[in-house]
């Protein structure tokens, strides 16, 4: 059972984003996927989340087909992005921007809330506990009550994989989770990624860090121009003639 990608295509106007991509992250497994600016990373990650629709391929998670489902419904699955902290959310603090990131929660009308005033409480007990052990799983208890917009950028990407992990997820594609982070920081992100992959959690990692994405994922991807280049294991890859020739003609 994996997460399985098979031959997506995507045009902007005449412009072929992607064309025919095809790739495989096995369920638990953790899959680097690299390349130059523009090749289609993001644009790939948006199309395996329900962001965009292709025009062309299918897209399978364990075992059953995601087409036409939503982000949310994607996300149900178990199959969630990680996002930027929104920007309006900057001014809330950690603790709350958690609080927001987790599905589900009763109360969706006013005459609803008033019914079901006890069982919203008990359910908001429950994602506070929850929040609670994210808080203390990513050590982010001395910043949990700041307001997210005054983290570094390090938290801020700590906080982004809490919310995620608020969904209960059993793969996260996460997009450049070292980008604007600090070594120490970066060393940490990792460490938490791969005690969460220990527990079973899949990632499918965007990073144009190779020299941590490599320490990080035994398998990468490498996409130029639209299209994967090859994949295997970092070593291997990163000697390609052919991905030393899409990054800036051999500057690898
Ligand atoms: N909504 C859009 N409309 C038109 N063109 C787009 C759109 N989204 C992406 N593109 C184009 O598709 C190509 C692939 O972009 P994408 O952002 O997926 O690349 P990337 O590999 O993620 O790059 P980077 O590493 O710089 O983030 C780029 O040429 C980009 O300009």
């Amino acid at each position: 059972m994996s997460l399985q990608v098979t031959n997506i295509s995507k045009a902007f106007g005449g412009f072929k984003a992607l064309s025919g991509v095809s790739l495989e992250v096995p369920m638990g497994g953790l899959v680097g996927l690299i390349g130059p600016n523009g090749a289609g990373k993001s644009t790939l990650f948006s199309v395996i989340s329900g962001f965009m629709p292709p025009d062309e391929g299918a897209i399978g998670f364990d075992g059953r087909s995601l087409d036409g489902l939503n982000p949310a419904g994607r996300a149900r699955t178990g199959l969630v992005r990680t996002f930027q902290v929104p920007r309006e959310f900057a001014h809330l603090t950690v603790r709350e921007n958690m609080m927001a990131a987790a599905p589900g929660q009763t109360g969706e009308s006013l005459v609803g809330l008033f019914l079901r005033a006890g069982k919203v409480r008990e359910e908001e007990e429950r994602l506070a506990e929850e929040v609670r052990e994210v808080i203390r799983f990513l050590r982010l208890e001395r910043v949990a009550d700041e307001p997210a917009g005054k983290l570094s950028g390090g938290q801020k990407k700590l906080v982004e994989l809490g919310r995620a992990l608020l969904v209960k997820p059993r793969l996260i594609l996460l997009d450049e989770p070292f980008a604007g982070v600090n070594p120490v920081l970066i060393g940490e992100i990792m460490e938490r990624i791969r005690e969460l992959n220990g527990r079973g959690i899949g990632f499918l990692v965007i990073e144009h860090d190779l020299e941590a994405l490599t320490r990080l994922a035994p398998q990468l991807y490498v996409m130029d121009q639209g299209r994967i280049l090859t994949m295997g294991a970092p070593d291997a890859v990163l000697a390609d003639a052919r991905v030393r020739e899409a990054y800036l003609g051999g500057a690898v």
